[in-house]
């Protein structure tokens, strides 16, 4: 039994079957980064999940008891989407408050300042940055102190110093509280940057072709050389793994 175990023998979205035979387990405080082509169900997997949609068949246990199913679940889930989904109207102060069930403000500024925004405290959310209000959602996944982060595709389309800086808050802060995530993307080389294992997903119904190890040194970055040779090397073996296939056609 591991923390995490996803038994999933079908999801399907009327006659379209989305996932298939998806199974995998993940021990406390994994890092693992979920690749595959569009529409191999990631997203919809994050959703089982997070327990946001029920209506599959299989199984998903947490710590060994079913999920959403007569209990809680898991007891602190973080998530963070693509788009930052921060309250317009409140500040970013108070968008982390929020979401904290004793409005503990120490806490809130602390994780504001390890993000980088702790001059921004009662600035409003469309006083900053794209990339400044993707810190703010950042924060606001960890301040629940999560034990399973989910994130989906959370810095697309970011120029790369932006999304340098957010991948290694990210690290960090992952570092220091060990939440297990779960990391949607389809760009392998922050797969790679990141993450302690990736599951590759095949084309729809989605289940997991390859289940590799990374076994770099951290913390690391998306251009460094370790990175860069280990996505060769990829590229090399599995030429097709992107598009959902070990073996060529
Ligand atoms: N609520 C829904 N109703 C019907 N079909 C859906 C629904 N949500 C997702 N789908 C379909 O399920 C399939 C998988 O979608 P999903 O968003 O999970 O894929 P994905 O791997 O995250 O794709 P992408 O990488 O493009 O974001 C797609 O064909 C999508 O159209």
């Amino acid at each position: 039994m591991k923390q995490l175990d996803v038994d999933i023998h079908a999801k399907r979205f009327g006659d379209h079957t989305v996932l298939r035979e998806l199974r995998f387990s993940a021990a406390p405080g994994e890092f693992i980064a979920l690749v595959g082509p569009s529409g191999a169900g990631k997203s919809t997997l994050l959703h089982l999940i997070a327990g946001l949609d029920n209506q599959f068949t299989g199984s998903i246990h947490w710590n060994g008891q079913p999920l959403y199913q007569g209990n809680q679940g898991v007891e602190r889930l973080g998530m963070m989407f693509q788009e930052p989904r921060l309250m317009p109207w409140l500040s970013c102060l108070d968008n982390i408050r929020l979401v904290q069930p004793n409005r503990d403000t120490d806490k809130a500024v602390t994780l504001l300042r390890d993000v980088g925004l702790g001059d921004f405290l009662n600035a409003w959310p469309n006083q900053l940055s794209g990339g400044m209000q993707r810190r703010l959602a950042l924060a606001r996944a960890f301040v629940v102190a999560p034990q399973l982060l989910l994130m989906d595709e959370p810095f697309v389309s970011l120029d790369m110093p932006t999304g340098d800086r957010l991948r290694d808050s990210l690290q960090s802060l992952w570092q220091r509280h060990k939440p297990l995530v779960l990391f949607v993307t389809h760009d392998l080389r922050e797969a790679l940057s990141l993450a302690d294992r990736i599951l590759f997903l095949s084309a729809s119904p989605g289940h997991i072709i390859l289940d590799f190890k990374v076994s770099l040194a951290r913390p690391r970055r998306r251009e460094d050389p370790a990175v860069t040779a280990l996505q060769e090397q990829l590229d090399k073996r599995y030429p097709s793994l992107l598009s959902g296939r070990l073996q060529h056609e």
